[in-house]
């Protein structure tokens, strides 16, 4: 009787009813763990389809740098979403766990949610994972990579005389160039085998094309090294954009009917670049090729179109001997000192992380260094002055092809210099990282922070503190990086103390315990490609009156920085003497 009224009141009633629940749930939001104390837009701390549709237009840096700049030190970005500003905030911040946002980052594997080290929100996971791969990408270790950089620059700068200095009035899609070329150097060095994107000058199985669709789909649901870094399968559609609403990921990706037939393996999205993984882990490990083929015979039983990879080896093939340890042999070995914890999928998904995380970025930070440098001819000249008269000295061991090493790249402050600025002005991650306060809230620079609230920072903002980098934050000007000379004394202690504060400040590698573990990997492709094509090539703009573009998805990557080579004379050094290949003179 009684829910008989009831439901005649709703159904008479139903608009009042959706409106005041709407209403409860608005209000809920907007005072929300006492959150409306903090500025920002009205309507983001109402839901947090703002935040989508500000993700969704791919410009989300611009509006966080506007909205610190008119409200101040924290900005609410969402109902349970507040933006830092302040410098102080970073130790806290980055010293909090990553929370559920970053589940959304899981992929799918045979349909359960595969944590890698970067997505997990499991401290102890993380911690163990990290502890067994850290030492593949210590400083140290660069030193066996180094070769597999040579590999790929060598052909690079050849390949870059041949298809845009010989075939006359070629320009270049630079920043595309740059991504192949990232994307061959973590190949090799993670498998001692590249892709092929350089050679070829494609793209290859559409793999670059993919991460752009991948990356549009992704930013407005979180940061996308999402499905990429923890990315053995990577079963997405990239045509849906959903938001930065964790949840709708619940409905999309990780649905239960998505998730039982990747279970039962009629779905099989598997990205390009983890089937290259499988197949050269296959090729070390004759126990994994032979549970391929065993599935590759189950799947065509199940009556599975899907034609087998060509990659997958057969169970016949012989293990393949790696001379020099790459990235796979270092996994493997950590597999073989903690069979307990590090499985065959583990280390897949720490091979396949390889590729996407390390390509983009390096790609879009190599691109930003030239664009900005051409942009700024005096930096360029000054630079080139730099490596003509370390060239001059006998610093380089290389006078043929204009390789760089290192080493050698490590005696060219000025470089280092513009290296850092354009990290400074272009950090490739263009969204908060997001962490999570813990249960009974935390102080952040003088704020009290309730628990379960999403707080972040943006290197961004960070980047642009006035305070920290100088009233000229919008320029280029390296000489930010380097103490004036000159200078003594007291002067000369808190120019140091300055610059000194401005790298602590450098966050393009994230900070804290979650901080970039390829960071050394990136930094040896840079310090030694920016320095050989330069003393190589004369880069100019096609056009010098076009402005690149920038989408921010998650990664902020440029397009239609369009460029044209020239040969430059290789610098002889003084006298005429040319050292012995590898005996550079310091
Ligand atoms: C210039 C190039 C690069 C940039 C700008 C960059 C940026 C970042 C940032 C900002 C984070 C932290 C994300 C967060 O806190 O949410 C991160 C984490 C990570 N990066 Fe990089 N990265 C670069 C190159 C690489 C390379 C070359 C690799 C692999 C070879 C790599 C592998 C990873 C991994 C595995 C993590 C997760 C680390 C953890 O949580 O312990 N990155 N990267």
């Amino acid at each position: 009787m009684i829910l008989n009224t009831i439901i005649t009141l709703l159904a008479q009633h139903w608009a009042a009813v959706v409106f005041s629940l709407v209403l409860a749930w608005l209000v809920r939001n907007r005072y929300h763990n006492g959150l409306n104390k903090y500025p920002g837009p009205f309507l983001a701390s109402l839901t947090d389809w703002w935040r989508f549709w500000d993700v969704y237009k791919q410009r989300p840096e611009v509006t966080h740098l506007a909205l610190h700049k008119k409200h101040g030190k924290v900005v609410r970005l969402g109902p349970n979403v507040l933006s830092f500003s302040d410098p102080e905030a970073l130790k806290v911040i980055y010293g909090l766990n990553k929370g559920d946002f970053y589940i959304v980052q899981q992929s799918v594997v045979k349909g359960t949610s595969l944590p890698s080290l970067f997505s997990t929100t499991d401290n102890d996971f993380h911690m163990q994972f990290r502890r067994c791969v850290n030492s593949a990408f210590a400083m140290s270790a660069l030193v066996q990579y180094e070769p597999f950089v040579d590999n790929t620059t060598k052909l690079f700068l050849k390949q870059t005389e041949k298809l845009y200095v010989d075939a006359k009035d070629t320009a270049c899609d630079f920043t595309r160039w740059l991504q192949f070329y990232a994307f061959d150097v973590i190949g090799e060095i993670t498998y001692s085998k590249r892709h092929g994107f350089v050679e070829k000058n494609e793209d290859i199985d559409g793999i670059v094309a993919y991460l752009t669709k991948l990356f549009l789909y992704v930013a407005p649901v979180g940061p996308p090294l999402s499905s990429l870094i923890s990315n053995p399968r990577v079963n997405v559609s990239p045509n849906k954009k959903i938001g930065q609403i964790p949840i709708l990921d619940k409905w999309f990706l990780k649905n239960p009917i998505y998730l039982t037939l990747s279970e039962w393996g009629l779905i099989d999205a598997t990205f390009p670049v983890a089937k290259f993984a499988r197949a050269r882990m296959a090729e070390r490990l004759p126990e994994l090729a032979k549970s391929d083929a065993a599935e590759l015979k189950k799947k065509s039983s199940n009556k599975d179109k899907s034609p087998p990879s060509p990659l997958l080896p057969t169970s016949e093939k012989a293990p393949v001997v790696v001379k020099s340890p790459d990235l796979l042999s270092k996994f493997l070995a950590a597999r073989e000192a903690r069979p307990d914890f590090m499985t065959d999928t583990l280390v897949q998904t720490m091979a396949v992380s390889m590729a996407f995380a390390g390509s983009e970025t390096t790609a879009i930070s190599l691109s930003s260094v030239f664009y900005f440098l051409l942009r700024n001819p005096r930096t360029l000249n000054k630079l080139y002055a730099e490596l003509d008269a370390a060239a001059r000295k006998g610093v380089f061991s290389d006078y043929e092809s204009g390789l760089v090493t290192w080493h050698e790249s490590q005696t060219l402050p000025y470089l280092d210099a513009c290296v850092k600025e354009a990290f400074r002005l272009h950090p490739a991650a263009g969204l908060l990282l997001e962490r999570i306060t813990p249960a009974g809230g935390i102080e952040i620079a003088g704020e009290f922070v309730p628990g379960g609230t999403i707080v972040g920072c943006s290197a961004w903002i960070i980047h642009r503190n006035e305070d920290i980098f100088g009233s000229d934050v919008e320029e280029f000007r390296p000489e930010r990086f380097i103490v004036p000379p000159g200078l003594e004394g007291e002067e000369r202690e808190r120019e140091e103390q300055k610059v000194k504060v401005r790298n602590g400040h450098l966050m393009q590698f994230g900070m804290g315990s979650r901080t970039c573990i390829g960071k050394n990997i990136s930094l040896l492709e840079i310090y030694k490609l920016v320095p050989s094509l330069l003393r190589r090539f004369e880069i100019q703009f096609d056009d010098p009156n076009r402005e690149w573009e920038i989408c921010n998805a998650w990664f902020v990557k440029q397009s239609n920085f369009i460029t044209r080579f020239k040969l430059r004379e290789l610098v002889k050094p003084e006298g005429g003497g040319v050292p012995a290949a590898g005996v550079a003179a310091h």
